[in-house]
C-alpha cells in the first residue's frame, strides 16, 4: 500500500473512530466536569451518550441539572435515533473477524471471532478455554489480510493461568517478533469481582488512548463464585455480574473491539429441563450471562488434543460444531498435529 492511500486509511480510521470526551468542551462543558466523566471510565463521547442519567448523577460533583446538559450535547455529538438497514448491514460488513488460529474454528465462526460484541468459550477445565485466549491475544495484532484486528489487546486474567511463554510460542509460528508481542498485550490479574469491575474503567482509558481490538477476560465468572456466597447472596451477584457484561458491552460498542469471556460450567440441578439436555453441565451466570454474550461457544475434550467446539446460541450462526486441537503453537486444526 502507498504511504498516500495509509494515510487516507487512517484519517477515515480515525473520522469513524471513537470521538474522545474532550470533545464536550467545545460544546460548553467545563474542563473540571469532563475529567470527573473521564475518571468514571467515560472516556469517549459515545460512552457518556449510552449512560442513563442516574448514573451520571452518580458521580460525585455532577447534579441532575449538569446530567442534563452533559447529555444533551452528547447526543447531539452522537444521535442515539433510528437508521435504515441499509446502514446497519454497511456497517455489520465491515465488521473484522478475528482468527482463531484454527481453520475449522473460524468456519464455524463464519471466519472467526466478530469484533463489536461479546463471546463466550465455556466448558469444562482443560476444554482450552485459556489456550483460546492466549491465542487470540497474538492473532489480534496481524494485518486485517491476515486474521488481524491490527489492535492491541487487554487480558484480564482472574484464575492466575496467564502465561506469556504460551504467547512466544503463537508469536513464533505467526513469524512475529515475540518481543513486540508481548508488548502488545495489557495485562491485569483481578483478585475480586470489585477489583474485575474496576479494571474496566482503566481499560476505558487505555483504549481512548491508543488501539485496541480485543478485550478477553478469563473467567467472567470465577471470582463471583468466590466472593458471593449460597443463595442469599445470588440476587446481590447476579446485579453485579450484570453491571460487569453491560460495561463490556459498551466497551465492545464504543470502540468496536472484540470481547472474549470464558465461563466454567456446573453441574444441572434440573437436567431435564431447558435447553441442556439430561447430565450434561451448564455455564455459570444463568440468564444474565446467556443474555449479555452475543455468542455463545460450548467447548468439550476429545481424543488426546483434540476439542469440540459447538455454537451454542448465536444471532446468526447455525447451531453446527467442529474440531479443532492445541498445539504447542497455541490453537490450530487436529490434522496439523506433530506441527
Ligand atoms: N504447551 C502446550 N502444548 C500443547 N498443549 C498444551 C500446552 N499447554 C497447555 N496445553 C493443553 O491445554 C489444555 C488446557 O487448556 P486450557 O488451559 O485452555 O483449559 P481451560 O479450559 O482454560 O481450563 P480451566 O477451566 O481449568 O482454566 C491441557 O489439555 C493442556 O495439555
Amino acid at each position: 500500500m502507498s504511504q498516500q492511500s495509509q494515510f487516507e486509511e487512517e484519517e477515515e480510521t480515525q473520522a469513524s473512530g471513537p470521538i474522545l470526551v474532550n470533545k464536550l468542551a467545545e460544546a460548553g462543558i467545563n474542563a473540571q466536569d469532563i475529567k470527573k466523566l473521564a475518571d468514571s471510565g467515560l472516556n469517549t463521547v459515545e460512552s457518556v451518550a449510552y449512560t442513563p442519567k442516574k448514573a451520571l448523577m452518580q458521580i460525585k460533583g455532577i447534579s441532575e441539572q449538569k446530567a442534563e446538559k452533559i447529555l444533551a450535547e452528547a447526543h447531539k455529538i452522537v444521535p442515539l435515533g433510528f437508521q435504515s438497514a441499509t446502514e446497519v448491514h454497511a456497517r455489520r460488513s465491515e465488521l473484522v473477524h478475528i482468527t482463531t488460529g484454527s481453520k475449522n474454528l473460524d468456519a464455524l465462526l463464519g471466519g472467526g471471532i466478530e469484533t463489536g460484541s461479546i463471546t463466550e468459550l465455556f466448558g469444562e477445565f482443560r476444554t482450552g478455554k485459556s489456550q483460546i485466549c492466549h491465542t487470540l491475544a497474538v492473532t489480534c495484532q496481524l494485518p486485517v489480510d491476515m486474521g488481524g484486528g491490527e489492535g492491541k489487546c487487554l487480558y484480564i486474567d482472574t484464575e492466575g493461568t496467564f502465561r506469556p511463554v504460551r504467547l512466544l510460542a503463537v508469536a513464533e509460528r505467526l513469524g512475529l517478533n515475540g518481543e513486540e508481542v508481548l508488548d502488545n498485550i495489557a495485562y491485569a490479574r483481578a483478585y475480586n469481582a470489585d477489583h474485575q469491575n474496576f479494571l474496566l474503567t482503566t481499560a476505558s482509558a487505555l483504549m481512548s488512548e491508543s488501539r485496541f481490538c480485543l478485550l478477553i477476560v478469563d473467567s467472567a465468572t470465577n471470582l463471583y463464585r468466590t466472593d458471593f456466597n449460597g443463595r442469599g447472596e445470588l440476587s446481590a451477584r447476579q446485579a453485579h455480574l450484570g453491571k460487569f457484561l453491560r460495561t463490556l458491552q459498551r466497551l465492545a460498542d464504543e470502540f468496536g473491539i472484540a470481547v472474549v469471556i470464558t465461563n466454567q460450567v456446573m453441574s444441572n440441578p434440573d437436567a431435564s429441563a431447558g435447553p441442556y439436555v439430561a447430565n450434561e453441565k451448564k455455564p455459570i451466570g444463568g440468564n444474565i450471562i446467556a443474555h449479555a454474550s452475543t455468542t455463545r461457544i460450548q467447548l468439550k475434550k476429545g481424543r488426546a488434543n483434540t476439542r469440540q467446539a459447538k455454537i451454542y446460541d448465536s444471532p446468526c450462526l447455525p447451531e453446527s460444531e467442529t474440531m479443532f486441537a492445541i498445539l504447542q503453537s497455541g490453537i490450530g486444526d487436529p490434522e496439523e498435529e506433530g506441527s
